[in-house]
């Protein structure tokens, strides 16, 4: 199969997880309450209610669009992940992309061999529950990607 076989090329072994769907697109805002308006009440969108994220320094407001998410991002607290982002991008913009994938630590292997980054060592338990992981833009072609697993 030509899919294992640039895996095997590249890492040495077999691939033993697979990426799955986009499960939301990340966007930072500067007003939480306004662009939670526009999604539920201009676009019409199922939209959560906010959630303090204290272990990642935002608060996160979930849209919901078919199979896949829109994660509003807000900062909270002093030292946010995302308060130069929005500091730069100061009326708000794309953050990140998550993507699931089937096994995290085994991903988080395969990425670091073939030289990208991940911020920091561990995965940590996300919005949803499950482990993830953010992987560094500037080895992502200027795209900040975040991992969860399925
Ligand atoms: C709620 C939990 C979870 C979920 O389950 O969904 C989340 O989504 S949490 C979301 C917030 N958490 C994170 O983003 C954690 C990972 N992020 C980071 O560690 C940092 O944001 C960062 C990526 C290391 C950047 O930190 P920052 O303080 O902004 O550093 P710099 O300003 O020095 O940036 C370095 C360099 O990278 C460029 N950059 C920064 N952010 C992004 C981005 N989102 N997308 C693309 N590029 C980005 C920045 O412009 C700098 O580039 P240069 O200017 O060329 O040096
Ligand atoms: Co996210």
């Amino acid at each position: 199969m030509a899919r294992s076989l640039s895996a095997e090329v590249k890492t040495g072994k077999m691939r033993v997880w697979e990426l799955g769907k986009l499960n939301h697109v990340a966007i930072a805002v500067p007003n939480l309450q306004k662009a939670s308006n526009f999604y539920k009440d201009v676009l019409g969108a199922t939209v959560s209610e906010p959630v303090p994220q204290k272990e990642h320094g935002v608060y996160t407001v979930f849209i919901q669009l078919g199979d896949s998410k829109i994660e509003l991002l807000h900062p909270l607290g002093e030292n946010s992940p995302i308060a130069n982002f929005l500091e730069k991008n100061k009326s708000g913009g794309m953050h990140h992309i998550c993507l699931e994938v089937t096994d995290i630590k085994e991903a988080i292997e395969t990425v670091r061999e073939n030289n990208v980054r991940t911020l920091g060592k561990e995965p940590r338990i996300g919005a949803h529950g499950k482990p993830v992981i953010f992987l560094h833009p500037k080895d992502c072609d200027g795209v900040l990607v975040e991992l969860e697993e399925s």
